[in-house]
């Protein structure tokens, strides 16, 4: 469904992405993660058509976007990292104005925001002014005003970021049945938990490079690998240096090793033959954030 091919962007010395390479198949939800900075609201941008100035190819539906920008323009809902509301203004006179801009009216215009008040659970306050609202309303709200058109590929960048938990759910819950409609999804976050719990496939992005992609399942298959965690105050690297490559994580030790079990059961003897107390002793999977982590060095959160 969409194709991104050696796409490149740059703000004067920047360079915003490099050499980007990534496929999202039609119906599938993509997350775009990658710490902030990393490239990912300026690939969303390119997608969208706001930045039109960029190298390489992107086509969408077979359509390369720069032939055919209003076509591809309205079958895409974006919904920006920036709430764009007019305060002032109630919710539903929100949806109205955004529904007129993309050149929607009369009747048809009238139901479709009341599907959306729907879907975005604000039906009870669509009479409200919006700055009564919560920031995670405003955010339901945001997004609502890019669902109007009812649009095949729908662009959320970090929509998550500062709501609370009840709009949190309310947007999860939202994603999952435009996922059931078979919308075509592209979700940018540096949450790694939501990204794994709602995406089916993913592109890790540092630095303007895709340094990974694929589905989730690929991803997992290629890099997920089971470790063991030690922590305590007489836990040394010469206690743990037998059995297996260490690296220092927070106040402790990560040994990975191809039999974890069998590794955990034989640093269990050789504390207790040593009389020295763990803290903690456990088996860990790698999660997403520790498979940026190997593949970049970077934490994700570090700068956010
Ligand atoms: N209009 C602009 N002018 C100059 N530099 C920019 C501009 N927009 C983005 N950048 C820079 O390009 C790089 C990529 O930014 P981008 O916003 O795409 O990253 P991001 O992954 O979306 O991060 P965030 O989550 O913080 O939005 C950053 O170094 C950013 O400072």
């Amino acid at each position: 469904m969409i194709n991104i091919r050696e796409v490149s962007k740059s703000y004067g010395p920047i360079k915003a992405l490099q050499h980007a390479d990534l496929h999202i198949e039609k119906g599938s939800c993509f997350g775009l993660v990658g710490p902030n900075g990393a490239g990912k609201s300026t690939l969303m941008k390119i997608l969208v058509g706001i930045l039109e100035e960029f190298g390489g190819t992107v086509e969408i539906g077979g359509k390369p976007v720069h032939q055919y920008r209003r076509d591809i323009k309205r079958q895409i809902g974006y919904v920006p990292q920036d709430i764009c509301l007019e305060e002032t203004l109630t919710a539903r006179d929100n949806l109205l104005l955004f529904g007129q801009l993309y050149g929607l009216s009369g009747k048809d215009l009238n139901e479709r925001i009341s599907e959306v008040l729907t879907l975005i659970g604000l039906e009870k306050r669509e009479k409200s002014i919006v700055s009564t609202f919560s920031g995670g309303m405003k955010r339901r709200l945001n997004i609502g005003c890019a669902l109007l058109h009812a649009p095949e590929i729908i662009i959320l960048d970090e929509p998550t970021v500062g709501v609370d938990p009840q709009s949190r759910r309310a947007i999860f819950e939202l994603i999952h049945e435009l996922k059931a409609e078979g919308k075509t999804i592209v979700y940018s976050s540096h949450y790694m938990e939501e990204v794994e719990q709602l995406c089916d496939s993913i592109g890790f992005i540092d630095q303007g490079m895709v340094v990974e992609h694929g589905t989730m399942k690929e991803v997992f298959e290629k890099h997920r690998h089971s470790s063991i965690f030690i922590e305590g105050e007489q836990i040394t690297e010469e206690v743990l240096a037998p059995y297996g490559e260490l690296t220092v994580r927070e106040n402790g030790y990560v040994i990975t090793s191809i039999d974890p079990l069998a590794t955990l059961q034989k640093v269990a003897l050789a504390l207790h033959s040593q009389a020295v107390q763990p803290t903690r002793l456990e088996l860990s999977q790698t999660k997403l954030e520790g498979i940026f982590f190997e593949l970049t060095g970077t934490q994700l959160r570090d700068k956010g």
